[in-house]
């Protein structure tokens, strides 16, 4: 596993007219949520640009990356995406929480019990001193089920509205659902548009910390593309362009 430190590197010599590579800010995501509500998927979607055929449990971390540009920056938006079985988090716990510039909080919309898992969730980051300064979203997946809702969005805009996050309900599977009023109001790709929001977000604070030399991405996507295929979730901080 990578372990993110603040470490920067520049290879190479700096004499002469050798310029150093640019540096790519980081931005770590964790994703969190029940087993089975979808974190593996929605990360892959976002970071392969398809819903895998085929998952499994995921065994304490897995992450994804992909490198966007923002306003002219390149950044990457690695996705840390966890275990929801406790049984396969324990040992790797404390290593999420590490460095995190802001958090996923995933519940499946067909699942209640997963809704109501939320509050044990925050309680863990509290635990890991996870600061009220780093961003938090809720997303409700799997809203492709229409027949199976079982969270309202009432009720879970309440809830994110306790808990000051925005709220956004989306597939994985099926995230440009122009006929599913709840899978993204029409967005082309919903999916897409919530973890651009986020990293929006993260741009618009204060510099982050990490940083490394350009290269091993997963290829570039143009942000005014995501942007203009929709961009919006139910709710956001109100980014300008989103
Ligand atoms: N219909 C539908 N199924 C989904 C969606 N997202 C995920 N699934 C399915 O839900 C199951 C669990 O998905 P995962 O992404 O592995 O869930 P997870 O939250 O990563 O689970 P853990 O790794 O155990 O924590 C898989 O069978 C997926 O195909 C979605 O948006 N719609």
């Amino acid at each position: 596993m990578a372990e993110l430190g603040a470490t920067v590197e520049f290879p190479g010599s700096l004499t002469g007219s050798t310029l150093p590579p640019p540096r790519t800010r980081i931005f770590k995501i964790i994703v969190i949520g029940d087993s089975g509500v979808g974190k593996t998927c929605l990360t892959y979607r976002f970071c392969a640009g398809k819903f895998p055929e085929k998952t499994e449990a995921t065994i304490g971390v897995d992450f994804r990356e992909r490198l966007v540009e923002i306003e002219s920056e390149k950044i990457k938006i690695q996705l840390w995406d966890t275990a929801g079985q406790e049984r396969f988090r324990k040992s790797m716990v404390q290593h999420y929480y590490r460095n995190v510039h802001a958090v996923v909080f995933v519940y499946d919309v067909t699942n209640a019990a997963s809704f109501h898992s939320l509050p044990a969730w925050i309680e863990e980051c509290k635990q890991h001193a996870l600061g009220t300064e780093v961003p938090r979203i809720l997303v409700g997946n799997k809203c492709d089920l229409q027949d199976s809702i079982q969270v309202s969005t009432d009720v879970a805009q309440q809830f994110a509205d306790v808990h000051s996050m925005p709220l956004f309900e989306t597939s994985a599977k099926n995230p440009n659902n122009n006929d599913n009023e709840r899978c993204g109001r029409g967005n082309n790709d919903h999916v897409e548009a919530i973890f651009m929001t986020v990293a929006h977000k993260l741009k618009s604070q204060k510099p982050l910390v990490l940083s490394q030399p350009l290269e091993g991405s997963r290829g570039t996507i143009n942000l005014s593309r995501s942007m203009n295929n929709g961009g919006g979730g139910t709710r956001s901080w109100g980014c300008s362009s989103c």
